[in-house]
């Protein structure tokens, strides 16, 4: 039990026998590294789990909490059934946009980490926050890189994102200076979880290094021998701080980026993708259209000029990054072709 607590564990629920309930910390392939607080077990999903799974959501995921039965050979475990979820992270899984994936789950904090010295968005940490309640954890914005700005700058930043913000505890630090640090920890007590989200390049992985308090940390690369002497690399996707709080750093955490907008852009824009509902045309742009209900809504000022604008923007945004995206995927699709011609050229090369 407290094993468990320490793992996060809070359920007061006497019912449960803890002696059975583990901790997802890293999803593999087909299995999984599981804790329960004192002991690392490699689970595997049960037959009648398998059997019952209807979608890929009823998987477990990194910070789930997992009734297990704990083999008594080589610290394995079955995995029967995942516990109800105090939040979860999810996410459409690229190019199958129907289908929707877990990416990390029972997170109480979530870190909306961006950077002072460039590229401060509104809109983008509108859409995070936005993400943040809907997987149901807390937010707490993170400003970067406070050593490269004035004592004014980052008070002018903190007053602009504030105004965005309202109600949400907003911390300037630096990982450099460990400026603010002891006060982003004193949000993250000992049990607590938390995870980062925020773009390429703000500071995310230097920032759990100083909350590591090591100098230099691959936090991406734990070597350990598998079951036949290999070594393997396995990515420990929760771990423990020093001061007792559990971070989740996962690789689907970190593409979730600027993604999770685009169902967050309906939560944000209501009022506006309300009104295009009644647009005439199904694929109005509310340009010129007739019968557009948004240029109506314009024109007797139901819906405020500024306000629109920032929708338009963040669409652009949105599609701007999607195609960057769809153009990295035919890249690399075109890549893979021209290997296979290679192959085949080398091939008949061979042979003749
Ligand atoms: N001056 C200053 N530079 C920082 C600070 N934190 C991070 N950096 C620098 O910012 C750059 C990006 O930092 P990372 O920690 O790799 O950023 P990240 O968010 O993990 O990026 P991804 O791994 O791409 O998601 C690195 O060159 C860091 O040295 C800081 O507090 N102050
Ligand atoms: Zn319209």
């Amino acid at each position: 039990m407290n094993n468990l607590i320490k793992l996060g564990w809070e359920s007061s629920n006497t019912a449960i026998n803890t002696e059975f309930i583990a901790r997802v910390i890293t999803v593999q392939k087909n299995s999984y590294r599981i804790s329960d607080g004192e002991i690392e077990y490699l689970a595997h999903l049960s037959g009648k789990f398998l059997n019952d799974a209807a979608t890929a959501l009823d998987f477990p995921a990194v910070g789930d909490w997992i009734e297990v039965q704990k083999l008594t050979d080589e610290q394995k475990a079955v995995i029967k059934q995942v516990l109800p979820r105090k939040s979860q992270f999810v996410r459409q899984a690229a190019g199958l946009r129907t289908e929707a994936q877990i990416v990390a789950t029972n997170i109480d904090t979530i870190f909306i980490v961006n950077s002072l010295n460039h590229d401060l968005n509104m809109r983008r940490i509108e859409r995070y926050v936005l993400a943040a309640y809907e997987s149901g954890a807390s937010p707490v914005i993170v400003l970067t890189k406070k050593d490269e700005c004035s004592q004014e700058e980052v008070e002018t930043a903190i007053a602009e994102v504030e105004s965005v913000a309202i109600g949400i505890p907003i911390i300037a630090v630096s990982s450099l200076t460990k400026d603010g640090i002891e006060e982003l920890l004193e949000l993250l007590p000992a049990g607590r979880t938390a995870a980062l989200l925020g773009s390429s390049g703000v500071g995310k992985s230097t920032l759990v290094n100083t909350l590591l308090e090591k100098e230099v940390q691959d936090t991406k690369g734990i070597r350990e021998s598998d079951s036949k002497g290999r070594h393997t690399t396995t990515h420990r996707e929760m771990f423990m701080l020093p001061n007792g709080a559990l971070m989740i750093d996962t690789p689907g955490m970190r593409e979730l980026q600027l993604w999770e907008g685009e169902s967050a852009i309906d939560a944000t824009f209501q009022d506006v993708e309300g009104l295009a509902v009644n647009c005439r045309f199904a694929n109005c742009r509310h340009e010129s259209e007739p019968g557009c209900a948004v240029r109506e809504a314009l024109e007797n000022g139901e819906l405020p000029e500024g306000r629109f604008h920032n929708y338009l923007k963040l669409q652009r945004e949105l599609a701007y990054e999607k195609r960057k995206q769809d153009q990295k995927a035919q890249q690399e699709e075109r890549n893979k072709w021209k290997q296979v011609s290679k192959d085949l050229k080398s091939k008949y090369k061979r042979r003749g």
